[in-house]
């Protein structure tokens, strides 16, 4: 039996992607060009690393802590439960502690920012984004990780600030602008590969998801 294929759920970087604000402009520019008489195609990249999907470290929102170089494979490869968050508006605790979610787990909400292709339009200052209260559970619960469909975990004012401190406050790493559209609720397994930013607190990041064989339909 043929496993499952693998589904990329992070999103293109190119010059005119959605940004968060204050982030500078993204530069994807060819250099050298074969058919221009270069020897080879060449790129050059400018961003932010939080540009896309990335993955933010602890030392993102508190100074002297972990930087990406102490990324915990871990965290990052495994098996990983996305749930689907469908109500309107910030993402409660009781949202989360209905869905039975235990310690050591990844996790990955697809909320109703999933509903619009969020990575080809503006910025959307009111996209669904976890409470201060639902983030200090999953800090008590002592979840691994923490990925979320949008630019970030926390809401766009001083709250998602301690949203961030919350989580990363409690060793949960998380992974930011994903593209769940095209994944339901279910296990999966994980691989999120952060580039090696050398003592940086956030990077760029390819991640992909499979089906378990346990998941319904998922065999074929
Ligand atoms: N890219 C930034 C540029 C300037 C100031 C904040 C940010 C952030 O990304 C904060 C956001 N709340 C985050 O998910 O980390």
């Amino acid at each position: 039996m043929e496993p499952a294929d693998w589904i990329d759920i992070s999103v293109p970087i190119h010059d005119a992607m959605l940004r968060w604000p204050g982030d500078p402009a993204v530069q994807v520019q060819r250099t050298h060009t074969i058919e221009h008489g270069d020897e080879v195609n060449l790129t050059q990249l400018s961003m932010s690393a939080h540009t896309g999907t990335h993955m933010d470290a602890p030392l993102h929102y508190l100074p002297g802590t972990a930087s990406m170089d102490a990324l915990p494979f871990t965290a990052i490869i495994g098996p990983a439960r996305v749930l689907t968050v469908a109500a309107p508006g910030p993402i409660s605790q009781h949202m989360l502690e209905s869905a039975g979610i235990q310690v050591g787990e990844r996790v990955l909400l697809k909320t109703r920012n999933s509903d619009h292709s969020w990575s080809k339009r503006a910025f959307n200052p009111r996209f669904t984004a976890l409470s201060l209260e639902a983030a200090r559970w999953l800090a008590r619960q002592r979840i691994r990780l923490l990925g979320i469909d949008y630019l970030s975990v926390g809401p766009g004012n001083e709250e998602g600030a301690e949203v961030h401190r919350a989580l990363l406050g409690a060793g949960i790493w998380i992974i930011e602008g994903l593209d769940l559209s095209a994944v339901k609720s279910g296990p999966y397994e994980l691989i999120c590969l952060p580039l090696r930013l050398a003592g940086a607190e956030g990077a760029p990041a390819r991640a992909l998801l499979r089906p378990l064989a346990t998941q319904e339909g998922a065999e074929r």
